[in-house]
């Protein structure tokens, strides 16, 4: 399996003196090609943090991240963003839409950014609109969405320009169970179709058997659960 996304001894302390907080501890791991995987942890335990880091949107305090085995630690501003808008897609807990926009333009935005021509975006629109069951949707703008179809066009948005990496920071939580679960889904299955590495952040422990790893970390510490342990109830404590 291809290795795609790595932290090697990854620390991330705030504050300074006495009054330092030490969020994370030494966070070791890798992220295989295709491979789904959702963070858990109490709040405040540093879940938003870890995936900031893994989405170069902050820096860590120790330790290295690595993209496709390149170390992003030493890279200037200008080159994250760049990472940012060609190797990741982002999923927040509203879909953050631009609401001026129809939903085609807030998606082709993502695809110029990243530096696709116009009829790469127009036949990769075509193609995820049509996936996310979206079409009807295509011109209207992000008020006239409920917010299951706009958490879907979210998806649409952070794949449209085939990322290695797709982060997702608790994109079920404004939705109710049903709407978030079928969400979810969809956002497994298309991920899994692209071979991207994602990565959710979830409160909501009913999700973890659609997953294929576990990350828990309390107390700045990082583990991994095994599926057994979730099917056998023995981890199943409400984060
Ligand atoms: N910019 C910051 N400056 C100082 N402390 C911060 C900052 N961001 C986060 N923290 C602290 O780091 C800890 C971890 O925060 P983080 O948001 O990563 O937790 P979380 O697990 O995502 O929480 P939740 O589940 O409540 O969203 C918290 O104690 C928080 O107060």
């Amino acid at each position: 399996m291809k290795s795609i996304l790595t932290c090697q001894g990854i620390t991330k302390s705030y504050g300074s003196g006495d009054i330092i907080e030490n969020v994370l501890k030494q966070v070791d791991l890798e992220f295989f090609e295709g491979q789904a995987s959702v963070l858990i942890g109490p709040s405040g335990s540093g879940k938003t943090t870890l995936l900031s880091i893994l989405g170069c949107l902050l820096a860590p305090s120790e330790g290295q991240l690595l993209i496709a085995d390149q170390s992003v630690n030493f890279f200037d501003k200008s080159s994250l963003t760049e990472v940012r808008r060609q190797k990741l897609g982002f999923i927040f807990q509203h879909a953050q839409l631009l609401p001026f926009l129809t939903i085609e333009e807030n998606l082709a935005i993502v695809g110029r950014n990243a530096g696709m021509n116009d009829a790469d975006i127009k036949q990769r629109l075509d193609n995820l609109l049509q996936r996310l069951e979206l079409q009807a949707m295509r011109y209207k703008h992000p008020n006239q969405l409920s917010g299951g179809q706009r958490q879907r066009v979210a998806i649409a948005r952070a794949l449209l320009h085939r990322p290695s990496i797709v982060l997702a920071d608790e994109p079920t939580a404004a939705l109710d169970w049903l709407t978030g679960k079928t969400v979810v889904e969809l956002l497994l299955e298309q991920a899994r179709l692209e071979k991207a590495v994602l990565v959710v952040v979830t409160h909501d422990t009913r999700m973890l058997p659609l997953f294929d790893r576990i990350l828990s970390i309390a107390d700045g510490l990082l583990s991994e659960q095994q599926q057994t342990a979730i099917a056998d109830n023995t981890f199943y404590t409400q984060t």
